[in-house]
């Protein structure tokens, strides 16, 4: 067996069933998604997943799977970090230069998410060591990028029944595909027997992120038990497409899987997989019949669209450093001996080179919100060696941030988000000037700090600040970068760039502030802005390179639980259009908060639309429970809330199905029940609940309708402190 001291067994953990409050408290945004909900939560906490290669596609779904809840997550790799891995293997640090990979990479992630129980691998993994590891996890990601390793994962897999998610990447293409699913597909021996492929020439990080991401998704997907797995995807990163691949069915004469587990073993044993009988194989070659361009239909108005937009808002510090875009005197004509080492391997790209780099170099691109989508895009950009970063947000970092928001620790709780964020990307590149805004953007604010970068990013959540940097963009002339991400979809385009529409050309009206759901209300599984953010970086490095074709009059469309993207045409620019077209209304800044009758915050403004005598506070419900006074409890939230906590006596009716005629009857039917004309109803912050109410109210006239005020949150704080806040 194996031979390396350093390697140490993972525990088998006892099936956990509880999750603390402070557990829950960190993945309650993705805990409401319906899909996963507690019960999908305990499952991750339960999974073993073993991550093979802590290299470019390792170091973002370790990350990821990390911050999901993972119970326990197996890092396998022999290697030592080298400064040419910086551009690409985002968990490594400088000062991690000559460490085991392992090491660099545990050490941050448990600084992310002290939870998770991460069992370091130092070994090669070979045709001896394979088995004995992987019977030990229940879903295997290769991310070794290499044909002879998923070879002998593919055999150890096959063997121990055990389904594995294989991201292969070369240049600017990519595919990602789920082997031996429990549901009967391929093995990777059924699919590659004897394709060849070309030799790899170089590879771009962000690209490696979005991969790298999206095996942390199909993970997730397997262990949580969402969805069906088994199918592949094609990623033509330059032009930002992306293919479905039906992938065969299991070959039933496959020497892999279509062999008896008896003589399979034997198979290992006469070393099926030895080097120099297996052809370097990943499957799909360039210009390959199914890479075939998706098609692309047009969008017209604003198809729900918004809806899919994160709702966050106050603080007004001085900006002092200033980042020196457009015609800096510091700018770069020649790398250093240390940078041409550092991003060797993306130089290597045809595509880039020493020109690509250097314009990188001399870049200064604005990274606006360092949440969900800004974690990941800063993080790419700094390893790809944008030159001058700026990070603005006003925020700190919060307990349920850490699920999505990935270079914030858990003992920079309540520290400012900009300075999480500064401090990773110093740690991975201190070669780059990292600027922190720690500010509101506003209409006083934006045109000031805008005007010193040549790109933006909008890695916000709400639309009144998306109308203000896009106006700020237009006003200055500056490509936008935008993504958004809710539940488990995510979008992302860019606006303002050569002839392509601004937001308001597509969106010339906001959203009725009521249609516009946060993640703190819809839910969003944290590793899809991983994807969408890991997006925004390529587009960004893409256009400040001149690389393929940016995502201009264009959007992608992610739908996670499907594994897919689409790309849309958008409308093109519009000549009637109030900032961008032909005769401007819009010269200089507004006031965006007016504009979209919405705060430029996600933060929930408590809703004010009972009088005091129509409510109750906790401890009068309290008195009134233990007084035995007859009533109907009814808990307005969502069927999946009930499953985090709820009250014994409660009846589940959604808030959003309060007023359908069959809910109507449910609640006179219960009140017959009961024996009582009182009804009390009851919501996570006693937003939701007042609003039952007022509609109850209207059709219950002979009964008493109040609301309870702060609701289960407040419940928790002062009567109950078994009950968790989520
Ligand atoms: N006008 C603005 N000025 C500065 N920062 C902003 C502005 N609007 C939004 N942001 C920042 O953008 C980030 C968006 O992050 P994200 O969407 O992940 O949500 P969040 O508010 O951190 O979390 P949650 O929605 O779960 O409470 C936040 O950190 C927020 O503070
Ligand atoms: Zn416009």
């Amino acid at each position: 067996m194996y031979s390396d001291n350093n390697l140490i067994k993972p525990t088998s953990k006892d099936a956990c069933q509880l999750l603390s409050h402070e557990e829950i408290a960190r993945y309650s945004r993705q805990m409401i998604l319906p899909e996963l909900g507690k019960p999908g939560q305990i499952l991750l906490a339960n999974a073993h997943v073993l991550v093979i290669g802590c290299g470019s596609l390792g170091c973002p779904a370790a990350l990821y799977l990390t911050a999901a809840g993972i119970g326990t997550i197996g890092l396998l790799d022999y290697g030592t970090v080298e400064l040419s891995n910086l551009n690409r293997e985002v968990l490594h640090t400088e000062h991690g230069v000559g460490a085991s990979k392992v090491d660099t990479a545990s050490s941050f992630l448990k600084t992310l998410n002290s939870h998770v129980n991460i069992v370091l691998h130092k070994i090669t993994l070979n045709k001896e060591t394979a088995c004995d590891i992987i019977q030990n996890y229940d879903i295997i990601l290769d991310c070794s990028n290499n044909a002879h390793t998923a070879c002998i994962i593919n055999n150890a897999c096959v063997f121990s029944r055990k389904p594995f998610v294989s991201s292969h990447l070369q240049g600017f293409e990519c595919h990602l595909r789920v082997y031996n699913s429990a549901d009967g597909g391929p093995c990777y021996k059924c699919l590659n027997s004897t394709v060849d492929l070309d030799p790899v020439t170089g590879s771009m990080g962000a690209l490696a992120g979005v991969m790298g991401c999206m095996q942390a998704l199909e993970a997730i997907k397997l262990a949580a038990k969402i969805g069906s797995a088994s199918s592949g995807l094609l990623f033509q990163g330059a032009l930002a497409k992306f293919e479905k691949e039906n992938l065969q069915e299991r070959n039933k004469s496959c020497e892999v899987c279509g062999t008896d587990p008896v003589q399979l073993n034997k198979l290992i044993e006469e070393q099926i997989c030895d080097i120099r009988t297996v052809h370097h194989t990943n499957g799909y070659k360039k210009g390959d019949e199914a890479a075939k361009v998706m098609p692309v239909k047009e969008l017209s108005g604003n198809t729900g669209f918004h809806e899919n937009y994160l709702i966050c808002s106050t603080s007004n510090e001085v900006v002092s450093e200033t980042a020196s875009g457009n015609g800096s005197s510091s700018h770069k004509m020649e790398l250093s001996s240390a940078e041409i080492a550092r991003y060797s391997s993306q130089m290597n790209l045809p595509e880039l080179g020493k020109t690509g780099q250097l314009l990188l170099s001399n870049a200064c691109v604005l990274v606006v919100g360092c949440g969900g989508l800004g974690c990941p895009s800063s993080l790419y950009l700094a390893a790809a060696g944008v030159g001058t970063i700026g990070l603005l947000d006003y925020d700190e970092v919060e307990m349920s941030n850490l699920h999505r928001q990935v270079l914030h620790t858990e003992h920079g709780v309540g520290t400012a988000k900009v300075d999480s964020v500064t401090k990773f990307l110093k740690g991975l590149n201190s070669t780059l000037k990292i600027i922190p805004h720690k500010v509101v953007l506003d209409s006083r604010t934006a045109l000031d700090v805008i005007k010193s970068y040549d790109i933006v990013l909008d890695c916000t959540d709400n639309v009144a600040t998306r109308y203000l940097i896009n106006d700020a963009c237009v006003l200055s002339n500056k490509p936008l970068i935008s993504g958004a991400a809710l539940r488990w979809e995510g979008q992302i385009t860019v606006y303002n760039y050569k002839d392509g529409p601004c937001y308001r050309c597509l969106f010339p009206k906001p959203p009725p502030p009521e249609t516009v759901t946060n993640c703190s209300d819809g839910g969003v599984m944290g590793v899809v802005p991983g994807i969408i953010g890991c997006m925004q970086a390529l587009e960004t490095i893409k256009i400040i390179t001149n690389i393929g074709s940016p995502l201009s009059s264009a959007m992608l469309l992610f739908n996670g639980l499907r594994g897919s993207f689409q790309k849309i045409k958008l409308r093109s620019k519009q000549p009637h259009c109030v900032v961008c077209g032909d005769n401007p209304t819009i010269t200089k800044l507004i006031d965006y908060e007016q504009f979209c009758g919405a705060k430029a915050e996600d933060k929930e403004a408590g809703v004010s639309l009972l009088s005091r005598d129509q409510r109750l506070t906790v401890l009068e419900y309290k008195n009134m429970l233990a007084s035995g006074s007859n009533h109907l409890l009814l808990d307005v939230r969502q069927p999946v809330e009930l499953g985090i906590c709820c009250l014994d006596n409660a009846v589940n009716i959604p808030y959003k199905e309060i007023s359908r005629a069959y809910r109507i009857e449910q609640i006179k039917l219960a009140l017959k029940e009961r024996k009582t004309s009182q009804v009390i109803c009851l919501c996570r912050r006693g937003n939701d609940s007042q609003l039952a109410a007022v509609a109850l109210k209207k059709v219950l006239q002979d009964c008493v309708v109040k609301d309870i005020v702060g609701g289960l949150t407040q419940w928790a704080r002062l009567v109950d402190n078994s009950m968790p806040i989520y």
